[in-house]
């Protein structure tokens, strides 16, 4: 009975299972705002407390000012009992071992992983070691071998996830994949798109989780069916590529990775408990499955964009040729020479974001906010996607690509005044630790994709043709995908210059 905030009626037990949305949920969040006249809502799904926040006052009030608070995760029965994900980050709380409290290390020595944990460590190799020569040159490999395929390939949407899944499966285990069926790319998407349906609320057994122990046989019963897939799934993800990188540094053929620089150490004699290797294992699956659905559509919102904003993309492929000369393919080292295309691949995180709620957080203690009730265990829904739109933050006409947002003038310098959009990557504790990586991987694939081809022609999966003013609609999912669109990718340098880039 204390105060909540305003939000829809709901029905008696239900509550508000059905007002949730089906489609560009963000948008129905951000309209109840305005009709509610409040920066926070209230739901109540099967007795579930959700709370969405909707400004970004809000959003750093709680989830970074009290981040001792809102850093947890829902729990779902689905996930901790019947998958077994314990060792997933986007799924520890805070009693478990996401929280890491030993300072970093100066040097990534194997001694020292003793008492780290998975947040830190992840740091370390991830985002520390983002800037490593052997990093980098692991994504401007697979950003070439992308422009390989696409000399041959028609389907870039394939090639994109390809692409993806190279760049973190090189940097993670110096693993590169060469086909789309390969279990290494299909186990990460099969395992997203059931953590996808969880998101969903897509398991009865989640609302009420006696469910659990109906046996398999019972009539509907399919939870128990997907938990055992799902825990098989997590397990080739974990064991596989280490299992092979492993078999790799045996043989003395292991390329250099964060596996095979821990492994090569380990097999030196370095003093290592299996706790230790428990930790660093699980630390490069995180890194895998974090890593491969988000860039991938990260990749997509790029092409939609180039394809649906011509004269973008020229003024972005203008600025490079300049640089270029037609002589070579981008390094990082161009970075600062091209602001012009930072402001591209900011604009591309802002424009749809990838995770247009990041991930939920919940509370841990019961809390209170002007005025409102927020119990322990409430769902904490962040509307990344609004205040990526917030004009009051981002200037003028948000739902339209102008990279020019985040530059101080139409002139070669970026912006100052501007917020960063690291936004899009989440909130207090909980921000995404890949997202260095991340940049640098858009950054260094759209710098090349740009260089090597034109994105033209684009048209919708009936054949017709599509325009930056065409609606279109991103999936209402954790991660957002845009439509399938298909354009056409024209080369527009020497097909030699594109054969030869991996000899180099
Ligand atoms: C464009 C690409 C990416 C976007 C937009 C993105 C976004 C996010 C967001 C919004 C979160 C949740 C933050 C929160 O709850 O407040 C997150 C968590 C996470 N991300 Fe990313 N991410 C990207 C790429 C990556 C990459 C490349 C990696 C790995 C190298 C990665 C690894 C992770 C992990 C492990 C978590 C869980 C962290 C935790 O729960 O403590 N992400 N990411």
């Amino acid at each position: 009975k204390r105060p909540v905030p305003p939000g829809p009626r709901g029905l008696p037990v239900l509550g508000n299972l059905f007002d949730i949305p089906k489609k560009e949920s963000w948008q129905v969040y951000l309209d109840w705002g305005k009709q509610y006249n409040s920066e926070i809502l209230y739901m109540n799904a099967g007795g579930k407390p959700m709370f969405i926040l909707n400004s970004i006052k809000v959003i750093q009030d709680l989830l970074v000012r009290r981040s001792n608070i809102y850093s947890d995760r829902p729990r779902s029965t689905m996930l901790d009992e019947l998958i077994g994900t314990s060792w997933l980050m986007p799924f520890m709380n805070k009693d478990n071992k996401w929280k890491g409290r030993v300072n970093h290390p100066p040097q990534a020595s194997v001694c020292s992983f003793f008492g780290l944990e998975h947040r830190q460590l992840f740091r370390r190799e991830f985002d520390n070691l983002a800037g490593s020569t052997a990093n980098k040159n692991h994504e401007v490999q697979a950003a070439r071998r992308l422009l390989q395929r696409l000399l041959t390939s028609s389907d870039h949407e394939g090639e994109l996830r390809l692409a993806s899944v190279d760049v973190i499966l090189s940097i993670t285990y110096g693993i590169t994949p060469t086909n789309f069926e390969h279990p290494f790319i299909t186990t990460p998407e099969q395992i997203n798109e059931i953590f996808a349906d969880v998101a969903r609320g897509g398991y009865l057994v989640d609302a009420f989780p006696f469910l659990k122990y109906l046996p398999k046989w019972f009539p509907g019963v399919k939870f128990h069916e997907t938990g055992e897939r799902g825990k098989a799934l997590a397990i080739d993800l974990l064991m596989g590529p280490y299992k092979e990188v492993k078999s790799q540094v045996e043989n003395g053929t292991a390329v250099s990775s964060v596996a095979s620089r821990f492994l090569y150490a380990v097999q030196e004699g370095a003093d290592t408990s299996e706790g230790e290797i428990d930790a660093m294992r699980s630390v490069m699956a995180n890194a895998y499955l974090g890593g491969a659905d988000t860039t991938v559509c990260a990749l997509y919102n790029f092409t939609t964009a180039m394809a649906l904003y011509p004269h973008v993309q020229k003024k972005a492929q203008k600025v490079l040729d300049d640089l270029l000369s037609g002589q070579r393919l981008p390094e990082f080292s161009d970075f600062g020479s091209v602001p012009y295309l930072a402001a591209v691949v900011n604009e591309v995180l802002r424009w749809h974001p990838v995770t247009p709620f990041a991930i939920y957080h919940a509370s841990n203690q019961d809390d209170t906010y002007n005025g409102y009730f927020i119990p322990k265990g409430s769902y904490m829904i962040a509307n990344s996607w609004a205040i990526l739109r917030d004009e009051s933050i981002f200037g003028p006409d948000t739902d339209k690509f102008i990279p020019e947002r985040f530059m101080k003038d139409d002139a070669n310098a970026p912006g100052p005044d501007l917020s960063d959009v690291d936004l899009a990557f989440g909130f207090g504790r909980r921000a995404c630790p890949g997202r260095l990586m991340a940049r640098d991987t858009l950054w260094v694939m759209a710098a090349h994709i740009l260089t090597a081809y034109d994105i033209t022609d684009p048209v919708d999966k009936d054949g017709n043709k599509l325009t930056a003013d065409s609606p279109m609609e991103w999936s209402n999912a954790m991660v957002s995908f845009p439509p399938h669109l298909r354009v056409t990718f024209k080369r527009r340098i020497p097909e030699s210059m594109i054969q030869d880039a991996l000899l180099t």
